[in-house]
């Protein structure tokens, strides 16, 4: 697959350089950041999106404090405040926390944190190919554009078309930031993918004509007994799934699973601007003025999952046991998770 990465760390200039994926697919523009201020903005204000590379982009940040003189401390705490539901802001930023005040040390950890986002997305793409073949459903963004990497359902699903199992993509527009319409449409495009863009509310219609064989989706936070969170929208397809009785797949590194919680109902949800809703590209699409509500992600209950996709496998229920067994045999660096 073409990847199209969504940062770049260049050291001579000190700059970590962020596309803009607000402006994508129609222009390719790239930010520079300069210190911890600026790329928090980056991830708050959507230039950057995804979890895993949310969590990257946090994990420069906190280079560019070491090297702009910011206080660490407090770079943390700005890059900590810049969205709340993805759990890989607060499991990169615990990462970095014993290198503070060490430039070398600090840049040396958020390379590993980099680099660990690639490795665990190859084995993900591994193991999620497997599980699926004809037509996919996926849902949001969750290719390189979203983690640095490979993807992670979207990596599984562009691994299952080079291995001939799957044969054609749907692609939910995913209302109301389109990121599927906007990045994955783009990125499929880029792989060579056959696919087709749906709007949200044509899935049980396509489900019905027996046109899906799987959904797959990313995770923005997982719980111990894998309820997770994810673009809103995901519990919805995940309970036409089991209506129709269609496998539903969650992909996630474990480094997307939150260890301080055992139930989704902790999992803290984004309420974003209803002129997201209201508008689209700025332009109004109801009664000016007219209230909307905008929960960025919903919580999919664990007992609607067929299979949790992981760098170490696939996992099957009763979640609660199989996913601390693969934490615990799997993550030995994982990082209790401090968020606010
Ligand atoms: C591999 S990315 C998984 C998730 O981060 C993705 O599905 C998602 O919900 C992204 O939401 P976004 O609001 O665009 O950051």
């Amino acid at each position: 697959m073409t990847r199209l990465l969504p940062f770049r760390f260049d050291q001579g200039e000190q700059t970590l350089w962020l596309l803009d994926q607000r402006k994508l697919p129609f222009e390719e523009v790239w930010v520079p950041c300069r210190t911890a201020a600026e790329a928090a903005a980056g991830i708050r204000d959507m230039v950057v999106r995804g979890a895993p590379a949310i969590g990257v982009t946090a994990a420069y940040g906190m280079v560019l404090a070491h090297l702009s003189g910011e206080d660490p401390a407090e770079a943390d705490r700005v890059l900590r405040h810049s969205r709340p539901t993805a759990v890989n802001l607060f499991y990169a930023l615990e990462r970095m926390k014993p290198h503070w005040g060490n430039p070398e040390a600090s840049l040396a950890e958020a390379r590993a944190i980099w680099e660990e986002v690639e490795r665990t997305e190859q084995a993900i793409s591994q193991h999620g190919a497997a599980l699926l073949k004809g037509q996919v459903l996926t849902h949001c963004n969750t290719g390189p554009l979203a983690t640095g990497g490979y993807g992670t359902a979207l990596g599984a699903i562009v691994e299952a078309h080079r291995q001939g199992r799957v044969s054609h993509v749907w692609v939910d527009e995913t209302r109301p930031y389109l990121q599927g319409a906007r990045l994955t449409a783009y990125e499929l495009c880029k792989a060579g993918v056959p696919a087709t863009l749906v709007t949200d509310n044509m899935a049980a219609h396509l489900m019905s004509k027996g046109q899906v064989d799987a959904v797959i989706v990313g995770t923005d936070r997982m719980a111990t007994n894998g309820d997770f969170a994810n673009k809103i929208g995901t519990y919805a397809l995940a309970v036409l799934c089991h209506y129709h009785g269609i496998p539903f797949y969650p992909a996630l590194p474990l480094s997307s699973v939150d260890p301080k919680l055992n139930s989704g109902k902790d999992i803290p949800i984004e309420e974003r601007s209803a002129l997201e809703v209201t508008t689209i590209r700025g332009v109004p699409i109801a009664p000016e003025g007219f209230p909307a509500a905008h929960p960025a992600f919903d919580v999919t209950p664990h007992h609607l999952i067929t299979g949790i996709v992981t760098e170490k496998g696939v996992l099957y229920p009763p979640f609660d046991e199989s996913l601390p067994r693969a934490l615990a045999r799997g993550a030995g660096r994982q990082a209790s998770v401090a968020d606010s």
